[in-house]
């Protein structure tokens, strides 16, 4: 039974006197982590009460060191009481450091917090003749949606990963028969493989049950996303999948979901961009590659978002952006009117700022408890005051938007406009108190939830509030007593964590002996404030947490009453959640153009950007990045790019994958004028510079990420490849190069192809679509003259690039010896001699490669052409024979041009 944080039986409570040993117990006796909101193994507020009770522990040794030497007369020269006195000093500090470190670490965090991984997701896969076939079926434990999901994935199950990856779960829930005793699919080792810190649980295959989920889905699916059903209806495998996930969740989370109460979404992978995880890694979407705490990624440079929604759907839509251009141009209007209505921008951005997490409010409102703890009643109580508090905003960001002039912030004011918030607050106010609201500071919010309900609606509520008020009174006018007994200004002061406790500011008092009255105990000193207790008070606490229990018990069955008439309305607020978190992206995203001269981008069959920028470069240099252009169409779909190293080419190619993705999600992007063609799917294949695998791994790296693009790349793709073939020997590398080239020269796809391979650079002269352009260096030499600097103008510039042996060039800027230079400088030289002389060739030779690449070229515009291809190439095969017959090609030809 004790399988969470959430879910320990209630006995608990009495066996071990109060929640915080009762947590402390669970986690030290339990393996197993918590599941709630906390990330494993242990969750903050239990790794706070262990080092308190280690705390508590130290400091009683140390009091009774302490006292021996006071009381006893012991010499305190004794060794051993010395030492103990001193570690447990020491200990005690130890703590309050390590304890002080956690919370300054998760203040820190905080922002980023809300990103902590709190999705389970179950897959599971057809089998017999349907492997291949994938069900999923995921679900956010802070927001009431499930996404279910089926496709068919080929055998490097690089869908599923991807889309793994992109929901980041906490928990990936498969059927035991993926993994029977030394039989394990496919798919379960490369999930077990890509995602080694997730926890992976295996369920009986009798859970995922299609039948099961249906039927789960119309009990449990709010009536306004019912058209699911008819989506999902014949869909077996996502159907099983949620199934198990959903009978998963209400056993990790000992509760079950109200009737009627679910979003549940059908997510077909046809209506957003695809970015496979490596591409989102090598783009530095989400983390950066050197450091992944800093925010020099593409979300830090968007994220001006206030409320944890809108960074969620940020986030999500960075990894997943739109394909469908009205969409994307309904956003971009938005983001203009922001621009241009400074007091739309600055009132929207006020109003929500001030919104919770609305997600996470729906979807513990929308859970019913299996058992009545106190914890539970307690959260309840606090989330009816945030649904209080998230409805009285409703009016304030109606006036805002009020004026506005763009259809989808209009839809929104009307979408607000939506009687039921009326209804639901109104029922709230008749059961909850006027002046309740979400306040910050846990006394606050304590004395928020106890006073939350009407008087009169429940006398016996009524007297155990007095009770209550008059056991924190008495402990006023107790500290006040002792201030005046001692001639010590004492303060009340409260945490969660130990209750009611004294204060005192040390700074302008003298202690008799330095010390405290001996009535005072659990003496801790941060600074110069001075916290403690007396058993007085321990015991006045527990007086109060014992009337607290009371009161929290008979406001829970008046707001579970409250609950229950307001949920048929209540679904009012998933849209509220979905306008929220869209706004507050919206605002972002016009923040964030703000701070730099970012245009709305245009979409068109081209993608052409006037001086545009790399957003995350900008972000993180002094200065503003050189700018540069970028033309792509269908007919030139294929850029090669040359420099020397250092000139610019990978921050590049980087920068048009990040301005694609930056349109795509709705956002300006860093130039001066952009165009777009929409991109169903972005590939990277983009070396890492600080990767440490060696290099076989390297290269294998390389081709398995090759082969994704190849086996999925289609018309309508953005792929960007730099330095292909680095791993291998520089035959091999040209070879690999040149054939995946002519590979996705078949397509419309926009390449963009980085190389240090110049030979590249010729097979523009047989395809019209390939452009050859490069990076502009300069040389100077030093004022002796004889060493030559490099400078770097990072400008792109028609052509290929001239430069020879720069990458000797560059080893001797770096501090590699100048002997080995030498060295290396001969063995090139003598190496491109012996290449030059085997690459001679007869006249001959010289004209039937010529002749030939004519053909090739002619075929090559055919294929290109809207002329009928058949027809053209039936008469090119013609007088390719005839030419053959006429005038037979060498072998050396004929094994160059191929069929
Ligand atoms: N447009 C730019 N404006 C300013 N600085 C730039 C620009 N492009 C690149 N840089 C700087 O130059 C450095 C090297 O750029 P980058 O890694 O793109 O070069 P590269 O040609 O890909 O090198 P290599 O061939 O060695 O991989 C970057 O780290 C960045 O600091």
């Amino acid at each position: 039974m004790l399988n969470d944080c959430n879910s320990f039986p209630i006995y608990l409570f009495f066996i071990l006197r109060n929640s915080s040993h009762a947590l402390y117990f669970l986690h030290i006796f339990t393996p197993l982590k918590c599941h709630s909101l906390c990330s494993p193994p242990i969750c903050d507020i239990c790794f706070v009460l262990i080092f308190t009770h280690l705390y508590m522990v130290f400091e009683f040794i140390e009091n009774v060191a302490h006292s021996l030497h006071s009381t006893s007369h012991v010499e305190f020269s004794n060794l051993i009481q010395v030492r103990t006195y001193i570690v447990c000093s020491i200990m005690k500090w130890v703590i309050i450091i390590n304890v002080f470190y956690s919370f300054t670490v998760t203040s820190s965090s905080a922002v980023s917090a809300h990103m902590v991984a709190s999705v389970i997701v179950a897959v599971v896969e057809g089998r017999g003749l349907a492997r291949g076939e994938i069900g999923m079926a995921s679900i956010d434990l802070k927001s009431p949606e499930v996404v279910l999901s089926q496709f068919a994935d080929n055998t490097t199950y690089a869908k599923v990963i991807t889309k793994l990856k992109i929901l980041t779960p906490l928990e990936i829930i498969m059927s035991n028969t993926a993994c029977d005793t030394g039989n394990t699919t496919k798919l379960f080792n490369l999930i077990t493989e890509n995602f080694k810190n997730v926890t992976f649980t295996t369920v009986q295959r009798k859970y995922f049950s299609e039948t099961k989920g249906l039927e789960y889905i119309e009990q449990l699916c709010a009536s306004e996303f019912s058209t699911v059903l008819m989506e999902v209806q014949s869909k077996y495998y996502c159907l099983a999948a949620v199934a198990a996930l959903l009978k998963y969740v209400e056993f990790i989370q000992n509760s079950v979901y109200a009737p009627k109460s679910l979003k549940v979404r059908f997510q077909g992978s046809e209506q957003t961009a695809m970015i496979d995880s490596s591409s989102a890694q090598n783009l530095e979407l989400l983390t950066n590659n050197r450091d992944s705490r800093n925010g020099h990624t593409l979300f830090g440079v968007l994220n001006y978002t206030k409320t944890p929604g809108g960074s969620r759907r940020l986030r999500s839509n960075i990894l997943e952006p739109l394909l469908d251009a009205e969409t994307i141009n309904t956003r971009l209007d938005c983001v203009q009117e922001l621009l241009q209505d400074e007091e739309l921008f600055f009132s929207l951005q006020a109003v929500i700022s001030r919104f919770l997490d609305t997600e996470q409010l729906l979807s513990v409102l929308v859970q019913i408890p299996k058992q009545d703890t106190v914890k539970a009643a307690e959260s309840k109580i606090t989330n009816l005051i945030y649904l209080k508090h998230t409805l009285e905003l409703l009016d304030p960001l109606k006036a805002a938007l009020r004026s506005c002039k763009t259809s989808l912030l209009k839809a929104y004011y009307n979408s607000l406009e939506d009687k039921r918030f009326g209804i639901i607050l109104e029922k709230i106010k008749i059961v909850i108190n006027d002046d309740t609201r979400y306040t910050k500071g846990c006394l606050n919010m304590r004395t928020q939830k106890c006073y939350a309900v009407r008087p009169n609606i429940n006398e016996f509520l009524d007297i155990a509030r007095r009770t209550y008020t008059e056991i924190v009174d008495d402990i006023a006018g107790m500290i006040t007593q002792l201030g005046e007994k001692y001639n010590l200004p004492l303060k009340m002061s409260f945490s969660s964590a130990r209750g009611f406790f004294i204060q005192m500011n040390a700074e302008c008092v003298a202690l008799p002996n330095g010390q405290l009255p001996s009535e005072f105990t659990k003496i801790t000193k941060v600074k110069n404030a001075y916290s403690f207790t007396s058993a007085d008070l321990i015991k006045m606490n527990e007086r109060c947490q014992e009337s607290l229990r009371e009161i929290y018990h008979m406001t829970y069955l008046i707001v579970c009453k409250l609950l229950s008439e307001i949920y048929e309305h209540i679904h009012c607020l998933y849209k509220l959640s979905d306008i929220v978190s869209m706004l507050d992206m919206l605002l972002s995203f016009a923040h964030a153009c703000t701070l730099s001269d970012y245009v709305r981008p245009e979409f068109t069959d081209t993608l052409a950007i006037k001086q545009g920028w790399h957003p995350i470069l900008e972000k993180i240099s002094v200065e503003k990045p050189v700018s540069n252009n970028t033309y792509i169409t269908e007919g030139s779909n294929f850029i090669i790019i040359t420099g020397p190293n250092m000139s610019g080419k990978s921050t590049y190619l980087k920068q048009i994958a990040l301005c694609q993705i930056m349109a795509q999600i709705g956002s300006y992007v860093p130039a001066e004028y952009s165009s777009f063609r929409i991109a169903e799917q972005i590939f990277t294949r983009i070396g890492m510079d600080d990767d440490i695998e060696t290099n076989s791994s390297t290269f294998m790296k390389e081709m398995k990420e090759i082969t994704y693009i190849i086996q999925n790349a289609n018309d309508r793709s953005l792929i960007i490849i730099d330095e292909l073939g680095r791993g291998t020997s520089t035959e091999e590398g040209i070879g690999i190069c040149y054939s995946v080239c002519e590979y996705l020269l078949n397509l419309k796809a926009f390449t963009l192809f980085a190389t240090h391979f110049l030979e590249l650079c010729h097979i523009d002269a047989l395809y019209p679509n390939v452009e050859n352009n490069h990076f502009e260096v300069h040389h100077v030499r030093n004022n002796s003259g004889n060493k030559e600097k490099i400078t770097y103008t990072y400008i792109l510039s028609k052509g290929h690039t001239e430069e020879k042996n720069y990458g000797l060039k560059a080893a001797e800027v770096s501090s590699l010896p100048p002997s080995i230079i030498l060295d290396a400088k001969e063995i090139t030289t003598h190496i491109a001699r012996q290449i030059l002389q085997r690459q001679r060739a007869t006249p001959e030779i010289l004209r039937q490669r010529a002749v030939y690449h004519l053909a090739t070229r002619l075929v090559q515009t055919a294929r290109n052409s809207r002329l009928d291809p058949d027809s053209l190439r039936i008469y090119l095969k013609g007088l390719k024979k005839k030419y053959e017959a006429n005038c037979p090609m060498s072998e050396e030809a004929q094994t160059e041009g191929g069929q």
